[in-house]
């Protein structure tokens, strides 16, 4: 009995512990999996000892808090986890147990997908958002509204005949593909690419600085409304009416008499979730009639009208062979693990990340041992657990590397920082590489002629040793090369020729200033104009830039400190390389579109689409991917899609030429 107490003390703490990593920092420490084996089994252990109930237990409340970096707002109406269910067999005692207090007849279900997402409460007043806020405990939440508003998918004012006062709740969700260009966006800056969608979502929606917030991709899917006086009075209707009023309600919701129409809905989705743009895990099904969901009522922590079905993690257990350790361009090492190939979702998988050095002892990762892979939202899979009953005899933990694999230098890490650093900026090969093949990338300076083995190569031949270098290479150096025909080594050097028209916002992204992206680097080159100017900026003046950061601004002066980037760029200069705006580009830059919203349709006569793109955001202009009602102008061309046509007018945001477009600039 002792046992048993100490044990379901022991789940409740450890469970509390990953309720604030998971909805507070927003960086879990275990797989959703591990977390729901360790609430089964508290909950098992509970129901057996009814005599150790605690009202405060994580079994029996909803998991989130609030953060206290926002005002705390009390929700007026609940907001309630769900249940969950696994098993066609749960579901059908889930409806036994329905049917005893609504029955005799049967209840029709509403079937939704599960997004996996923030919760969030939105509440509408007189059609207009007045407020959003987060779950937080399920009685109140963090106040971020101004967040909110920048997400485009949230209709600020509504259509139709909408009550005059209710809230509307749903996910924030960040779509795979926004998640992915965030990634890469963080990779090319050199920073840790984020761990799933989820987390993301969740860690932005309680940024402090909502101009940041509007850079995330994130969107709105909605799901149910609350109210007094709504006139609704199915759940199936509610989507419909949500959807009429202006929100994002996905269409794959179906309306299902029986479990066995429930379960074909769970059985398709299961297996074709990954065709949706953004992340699900699993499927919730809702009794239908909301005046039997009334009779259901609620539990402590959730309503008796719903259930959620979870899909089964894409988890596979395997070998791990060996780890190996990659220095990154900007020294980051990153621990990979060699596994033997195995079948997951579809692909094989024979590697996967390891993060760093705590993530393989907290789990306590040893090679040889029989590990879990999980893939979410992630670009590679990475491994959740161990299967410890398989872990041979005499194996002792993974000590972490402490010298650099490439060079042989000691590593270093920085205090708050989860990643090893191999200091040896100037002399460590995959660093000078790293720079180097970063450098003539299609989004930096674009060096056709030239890949990434290319580079390799000429560093290994002695020919480059820092990215000034290739404007020094000629033909006769190159085609004694192996595998350098006459031709490739004259496309080669003429790559380069052609890069020093490269506009100086692409160059600055180039030259691989740690945290320095393209965006980044487009706000750089706007406000200071030249290479010269930003060399000399202070920290302070940095900071002042619009979405610049310390750490950012800390990077852009530690990367001017070091006197080889100072050669380098000189170097540049003197070959011709643009250091700064041109004469040409300043003169067509302006503020005369700052704060206007626009969306580019079509095809066009008198520019390309990128051309129109770049003379918006030259004049301080705004360019978006879809319609919203905060667009201020559609500039359309030949073959606008009628679907976006029809959506603009349905706003009443006037459809413009390129034209009147130019007229507007003047040019
Ligand atoms: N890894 C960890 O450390 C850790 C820690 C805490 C929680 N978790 C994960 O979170 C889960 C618990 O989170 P939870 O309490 O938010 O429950 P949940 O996410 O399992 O389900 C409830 C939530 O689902 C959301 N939802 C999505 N689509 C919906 C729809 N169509 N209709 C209604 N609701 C919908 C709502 O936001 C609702 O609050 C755990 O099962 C675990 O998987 C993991
Ligand atoms: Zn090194």
């Amino acid at each position: 009995m002792k046992g048993v107490q100490e044990r379901i003390g022991r789940l409740r703490e450890e469970l509390e512990q990953h309720n604030y990593n998971y909805y507070v920092l927003d960086a879990p420490t275990i797989s959703d999996f591990q977390f729901d084996e360790m609430m089964k089994e508290l909950q098992a252990l509970e129901a057996a000892h009814p005599e150790l109930y605690d009202p405060n237990s994580p079994s029996v409340r909803v998991g989130g808090m609030i953060t206290k970096n926002f005002e705390t707002v009390v929700h007026e109406h609940r907001m309630y986890s769900l249940d969950n269910s696994y098993s066609k067999e749960d579901l059908e005692d889930w409806e036994k147990r329905i049917l005893k207090i609504v029955g005799p007849e049967s209840v029709a279900f509403t079937c939704e997908l599960k997004y996996d997402g923030a919760s969030i409460s939105l509440t509408y007043e007189d059609g207009k958002l007045v407020k959003g806020v987060t779950r937080g405990d399920g009685f109140q939440g963090d106040d971020v509204t101004n967040n909110i508003k920048t997400i485009r998918s949230v209709p600020l004012q509504l259509k139709g005949d909408y009550p005059s006062k209710f809230d509307i709740r749903g996910e924030i969700v960040l779509p795979f593909e926004g998640f992915q260009k965030m990634n890469e966006e963080r990779i090319a800056a050199g920073e840790d690419p984020y761990m799933n969608p989820r987390n993301t979502a969740s860690g932005s929606l309680k940024l402090q600085d909502s101009s940041e917030v509007a850079r995330r991709p994130l969107d709105c899917l909605l799901y149910t409304i609350v109210g007094e006086h709504t006139g609704i009075t199915t759940q199936y209707e509610s989507l419909e009416k949500a959807r009429y009023w202006g929100f994002k309600v996905p269409k794959e919701a179906r309306l299902c008499k029986s479990t066995e129409e429930v379960m074909e809905f769970i059985n398709y989705w299961d297996e074709h979730r990954h065709e949706l743009p953004y992340e699900t895990d699993g499927v919730v099904v809702k009794v239908n009639s909301i005046q039997q969901q009334q009779e259901l009522g609620y539990t402590a922590k959730s309503p008796r009208w719903a259930m959620a079905y979870k899909f089964k993690a894409e988890r596979v257990s395997t070998v791990l062979n060996s780890i190996t350790y990659q220095v990154g361009r900007t020294g980051a090492i990153t621990p990979v693990a060699n596994l033997e190939p195995v079948l997951l979702a579809g692909t094989i998988v024979k590697r996967a990340s390891l993060h760093n050095a705590d993530q393989i002892e907290k789990l306590d990762i040893r090679v040889g041992d029989t590990v879990y892979v999980e893939k979410g939202g992630e670009i590679i899979p990475k491994i959740v657990g161990v299967e410890l009953a398989k872990r041979s005899e005499g194996t002792s933990p993974t000590s972490y590397i402490t010298n650099c694999p490439e060079c042989h230098t000691p590593l270093v890490r920085t205090e708050g920082e989860a990643q090893h650093y191999c200091p040896n900026y100037y002399g460590c090969p995959p660093q000078i590489t790293g720079r180097i093949q970063h450098f003539i990338s299609r989004k930096a300076m674009d060096i056709e002629g030239m890949g990434a083995e290319t580079v390799e190569l000429l560093f290994k031949e002695g020919l480059i040793h820092n990215y000034a270098d290739l404007y020094e290479l000629t033909t006769e150096q190159l085609v004694p090369l192996e595998r350098m025909a006459e031709k490739s080594a004259e496309n080669l050097v003429n790559g380069v020729l052609r890069s020093k028209e490269i506009p100086f916002e692409r160059v600055l992204f180039a030259l691989g200033i740690r945290f320095v992206g393209e965006t980044v680097a487009k706000k750089l080159a706007k406000e200071y104009k030249s290479i010269d100017a930003l060399s000399k900026a202070t920290l302070l003046e940095l900071t002042m830039v619009d979405e610049i950061g310390v750490k950012i601004a800390e990077s852009v002066l530690d990367f001017f400190a070091k006197e080889e980037n100072l050669v380098s760029i000189n170097r540049l200069r003197q070959h011709g390389v643009q250091m700064e705006i041109s004469a040409q580009q300043l003169m067509n830059q302006s503020d005369k579109l700052k704060g206007k919203i626009f969306v580019v349709s079509g095809v066009f006569e008198s520019v390309s689409r990128d051309e129109l793109k770049k003379m918006i955001e030259d004049n301080a202009g705004k360019v978006a991917s879809s319609i919203s009602s905060k667009t201020h102008y559609v500039i359309a061309g030949d073959n606008m899609g009628p679907s976006k046509k029809d959506k603009a007018i349905a706003l009443g945001v006037p459809i413009i030429s390129e034209y009147d477009f130019k007229e507007m600039l003047q040019v």
